[in-house]
């Protein structure tokens, strides 16, 4: 029994001393082991402050309430947006959009009415042709009407571009007439030579333009004719601004195939006043551009078509042929309604010449008579009625773009001789 006790003691002694020497090894090899630190630590500072430190008040601090603090009136404005609040959505910068260039809308104008635009234009007549009637009034109240006086009142006729025939014919009327009045006085004076002049110019010619649509719905077709630089392509645009004053819906043709600007100049008077233009391209054939205006006009059922076409000189058959074309391809659509010769007052008698060449190839119905306003020779109004038997049915008294009148008669011999 003893030996058994010593064995549980031993074996005892032996399991204490066996651990305590493990121990002490693994902290041994722990120590072996362990990497050396790198960091170094930081110098000493103020000591962290702890949680809770600064949420107690000090002792001695006035606790202030809410009633205590000064808000923002908000009755106040500021003068500054309002900030944004809990509930608004972030701020996000957009960049502005660019701007959209706004749509050019030509601006479509309203012309002058025609009616009275002779009488609204007879100052510049006036100021043109005072040679002319006033010059003739001065002669006839001379207190003698000798023979070299009536022989001046001629020549003042034939300055004027009269021309032979109406202006001995003229003369005639006025000896007869002088001499049966007896005593002249100035009133009575102006009165006979309104009335011989305006006789001598016709007041019974008809005038009117035909521009409504005909009886089977087709659109009138114009076409404008002339010399180079009579002023045709600046009389088309304007006749457009007179038909569109009267109501009338417009279709140009440019047929000046020839001076590409011619074109160009025809499209800026079409848009002023919203007719429509058709062009060709430059040098295509006016006969061709001609017609497609027509169809143009017949489909949109215009009620006028006018085609412009180009500058020729009457001495070049080639081009004349080519005139003659233009109104035969034309007429495919139906019958052309007028022809208008466009003459510059200023070339006096030459204008005479063409006009003669002109009536050989197309039938004239009217002659445009323009830039009256430059020259003192408004007798080659009754010159070229009686060289083409058809009458001046407007005339150009400016480049302004309602500078063209209706013509009538009586007007223009008011503004000659004055009331
Ligand atoms: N003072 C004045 N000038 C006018 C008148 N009519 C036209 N003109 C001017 O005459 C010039 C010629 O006019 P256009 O219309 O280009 O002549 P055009 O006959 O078409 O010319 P081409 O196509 O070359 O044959 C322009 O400067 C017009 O402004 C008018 O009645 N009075």
């Amino acid at each position: 029994m003893d030996l058994v006790i010593l064995a549980v003691v031993i074996a005892a002694v032996i399991v204490v001393v066996a651990g305590t020497s493990l121990v002490v090894s693994r902290r041994r090899r722990k120590e072996v082991t362990a990497p050396p630190p790198t960091r170094q630590a930081p110098p000493p500072q103020a000591p962290e402050p702890q949680v809770g430190e600064e949420a107690a008040p000090t002792k001695d601090e006035p606790r202030r309430t809410i009633d205590s603090i000064d808000l923002p009136d908000t009755d106040v404005d500021t003068g500054l947006a309002p900030g944004p609040t809990a509930e608004a959505p972030p701020e996000v910068s957009i960049p502005p959009a660019p701007p959209v260039p706004e749509p050019t809308i030509p601006e479509v104008e309203v012309p002058e009415p025609t009616a009275g635009r002779l009488v609204r234009l007879r100052s510049r007549l006036a100021r043109s042709q005072s040679s002319l009637g006033q010059g003739l009034l001065s002669l006839l109240s001379r207190e003698h009407l000798d023979e070299d006086t009536w022989e001046e009142i001629e020549d003042t006729l034939l300055t004027a571009d009269v021309g032979v025939a109406p202006t001995q014919e003229l003369v005639e009327r006025l000896r007869t007439r002088v001499k049966v009045l007896g005593t002249r006085t100035p009133t009575e004076l102006r009165e006979l030579l309104r009335d011989e002049l305006v006789q001598l110019i016709g007041p019974d010619m008809d005038r009117s333009l035909s521009t409504t649509r005909s009886a089977e719905g087709r659109p009138a077709v114009v076409l404008v004719v002339g010399v180079n630089g009579t002023g045709k392509t600046t009389t088309t645009g304007k006749l457009a601004r007179v038909l569109v004053a009267d109501g009338r819906q417009v279709v140009l043709g440019a047929a000046d195939t020839f001076r590409a600007a011619a074109a160009d100049q025809l499209q800026t008077w079409g848009e002023r006043v919203g007719a429509q233009i058709v062009r060709g391209p430059e040098g295509g054939d006016p006969a061709s551009v001609a017609f497609d205006a027509v169809k143009e006009g017949i489909a949109l059922e215009a009620d006028t078509v006018l085609v412009d076409t180009a500058g020729r000189l009457h001495t070049k058959t080639g081009l004349m042929d080519e005139l003659g074309k233009v109104k035969r391809v034309v007429e495919k659509h139906g019958p052309v309604s007028e022809v208008l010769l466009v003459l510059d007052a200023t070339t006096g008698q030459n204008g005479l010449v063409q006009a003669r060449v002109f009536a050989e190839v197309v039938d004239i119905t009217g002659i445009v008579l323009t830039k009256l306003d430059g020259t003192a020779k408004g007798g080659i109004v009754v010159a070229v009625q009686r060289e083409l038997g058809v009458p001046v049915k407007l005339v150009g008294l400016g480049e302004g773009a309602d500078d063209l009148a209706p013509f009538e008669p009586e007007a223009f011999v008011d503004a000659l001789v004055g009331e």
